[in-house]
């Protein structure tokens, strides 16, 4: 059950604790849960998601950053962004950051998971070998419309899981010209079935975790199932300082114990596993939780003050997200939604139809249709190979708030999302206080390779590309904005510096590394080198970022997870 006090927890010693009741942990908790013989503590900082509505609605998940159930993380000045900081966003709330992310469903490239075989040295994480995985997390369901979707999704591509994912289920009038474009253009803009059959190049109907029109998330899916089992306690509300243990044997330390507070300046209260503690507190929690444990850079340990436990670089290093930026066009339209975002009694219709039918605009993330694409000859090619994109454009049916741009108060939009989805910049996630309570130093380094910047320049003409193609006669007006005065490749540049944000995609901070490799963090098995029963299991082990939107790979990463805690302990 949820409880809410340290107080209210059945018993001082459980068999597994997880760290971070976020998309990770809640697959954990669910399937460790699932024998009745193990007792298991979720540990989650954040509040309850049940009854918040914003983050029912799909279409409202775009305004959930920047509000109670996130973390509100800001980056420091990027000198890459003109010396801008910007705003990265994190689930404070039970699901994490699939309580508040945008829903895009992808199951990563076939080159990306080699990738992941390549950078561990163990073929348990190839595409093939997660086939079952993958299955386990999802399965499709039909979009809020019912409508036949032959052609629009493949269903062969999904599996079995509680994550219930959909297609569009309102449709709009820019979807058709987004696929009846790739089909003129052909090539790089090629319209596909489905993005989630190993291949991620090409445009696309969004397949979301959605289902009835509602978001799917890991505390729906996974969690709220199983608060009736008797032997799972979900605390909230409860942050981790950090994790200690004991000398154990050949300079190991072994990890059984997590101090905990819930308000700052309280005297940490422990908590014992007897089998393991799993950290799932995500690419900034992680580093964080592992840094004031003593496993982190020795020279920040020693800025701190803490012991060293295990030396430990890569904690908060390689730190990747993808790059956003959003170009606004001028459109000949009365079907945007720019007029239910300025009209309260619009608004509020919209509102009522999703709370009675759950039907209409609202069913729908802002984005129904999006691409992959390869950059064209000439450029360089840091994706994982052949079947994974460099960039992405996101087609939304209005004016969508990223980044400097004032929302207009009159007129009507469309808003291309441009991102970078293989970046070569690495930023740092980096503890400076010893307080748990102080979020860390966070330094994308965004921009600051020349590939970067020029894979951004070149999806912004990709994107004024696509929508030079007849499907959009009479329909595109112009560039607006800044926008419209950067024609050349250093304005497009500038105009990026300037406007950029992220898509919230950040990973790396507690990379996976093969078994005796001296760098990276955890092993093949999520096992954090030079301790014993302590694993990491959440987006900061990917050795490197996806191309692609990050959620299923983290689902299918904890789905792999049980069973590789299952079978250590005799579960399985
Ligand atoms: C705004 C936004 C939009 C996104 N859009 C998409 C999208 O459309 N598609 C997609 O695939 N991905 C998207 N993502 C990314 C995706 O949601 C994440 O990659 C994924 O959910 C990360 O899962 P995780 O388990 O690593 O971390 P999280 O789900 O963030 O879980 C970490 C949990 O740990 C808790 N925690 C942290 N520190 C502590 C502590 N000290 N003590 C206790 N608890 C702690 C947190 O509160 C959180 O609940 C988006 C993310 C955001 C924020």
């Amino acid at each position: 059950k949820i409880i809410h006090s340290i107080s209210d927890l059945q018993c001082s010693e459980y068999d597994f604790i997880i760290i971070g009741g976020g998309t990770a942990g809640s697959v954990l908790a669910n399937r460790l849960s699932e024998n009745p013989h193990n007792k298991v503590l979720v540990l989650e900082a954040g509040i309850n998601n049940a009854g918040i509505q914003d983050v029912q609605v799909p279409f409202l998940g775009v305004t959930l950053p920047e509000t109670s159930v996130d973390w509100n993380f800001t980056t420091t000045p990027q000198v890459g962004l003109n010396n801008r900081s910007i705003e990265l966003a994190r689930g404070f709330v039970l699901g994490g950051s699939s309580s508040i992310n945008f829903m895009a469903w992808n199951r990563g490239s076939q080159d990306y998971w080699n990738s992941f075989v390549t950078a561990t040295k163990n073929q348990m994480w190839s595409f093939t070998a997660l086939e079952k995985y993958y299955r386990r997390t999802s399965t499709l369901v039909p979009p809020a419309d019912g409508r036949d979707t032959t052609g629009d999704v493949d269903p062969t591509a999904y599996g079995n899981g509680p994550v219930q994912v959909s297609i569009p289920g309102f449709m709009t009038e820019i979807d058709n010209r987004v696929t009846e474009s790739g089909k003129i253009l052909g090539g790089r803009f090629s319209f596909i079935e489905d993005l989630n059959k190993g291949k991620t190049l090409g445009f696309a109907y969004a397949a979301s975790s959605i289902g009835n029109g509602t978001r799917s998330s890991a505390a729906t899916a996974y969690l709220e199932p199983i608060l009736k089992r008797k032997n799972i306690d979900v605390l909230i509300s409860t942050r981790v300082a950090r994790v200690t243990g004991h000398a154990a044997s050949k300079g190991i330390t072994h990890i059984d114990t997590v101090e905990i507070l819930q308000n700052p300046g309280d005297i940490p209260h422990q908590i014992k596993a007897s089998k393991e503690v799993l950290l799932s507190a995500g690419v900034m929690g992680t580093p964080h939780i592992l840094t004031l444990s003593g496993i982190g850079p020795k020279k920040v340990l020693k800025n701190l003050g803490i012991n060293v436990v295990v030396a430990a670089e890569d904690v908060g290093a390689n730190f990747a997200d993808h790059p956003l930026v959003a170009n606004y066009f001028s459109v000949n339209s009365n079907h945007t939604w720019d007029p239910v975002l300025r009209d309260p009694s619009l608004f509020a219709a919209d509102l009522s139809e999703w709370v009675n039918s759950k039907q209409g605009l609202f069913v729908d993330t802002a984005g129904n249709t999006y691409g992959f694409m390869k950059l064209p000859h000439g450029f360089a090619d840091p994706s994982t190979g052949p079947r994974s994109a460099n960039t992405e454009i996101i087609f939304v049916n209005g004016f969508a708030p990223f980044g400097a741009t004032i929302p207009p108060t009159t007129g009507s939009y469309l808003s291309m999302l441009t991102a970078v989805v293989s970046p070569t910049s690495r930023g740092t996630v980096t503890t400076v206080s010893r307080d748990p309570f102080a979020p860390p130093k966070i330094d994308l380094n965004i921009f600051t390779t020349d590939f970067d910047i020029s894979a951004m320049v070149q999806v912004m003409k990709d994107a004024r590309t696509l929508i030079s193609a007849s499907p959009w006669d009479g329909y595109i007006i112009g560039p607006f904005g800044e926008l419209a005065n950067a024609t050349t490749d250093d304005q497009l540049a500038t105009f990026a510096r300037n406007n950029a944000v992220t898509v919230n995609h950040p990973v790396g901070t507690a990379r996976i590394s093969p078994d005796n490799a001296r760098y990276g963090v955890v092993d093949s098995h999520l096992k954090v080198k030079g301790t014993s029963g302590l694993r990491v299991i959440d987006a900061s082990v990917l050795p490197q970022i996806p191309e692609c939107h990050p959620q299923a790979l983290v689902y299918t990463i904890a789905e792999r997870a049980a069973d590789l805690i299952k079978a250590d302990h005799g579960l399985l």
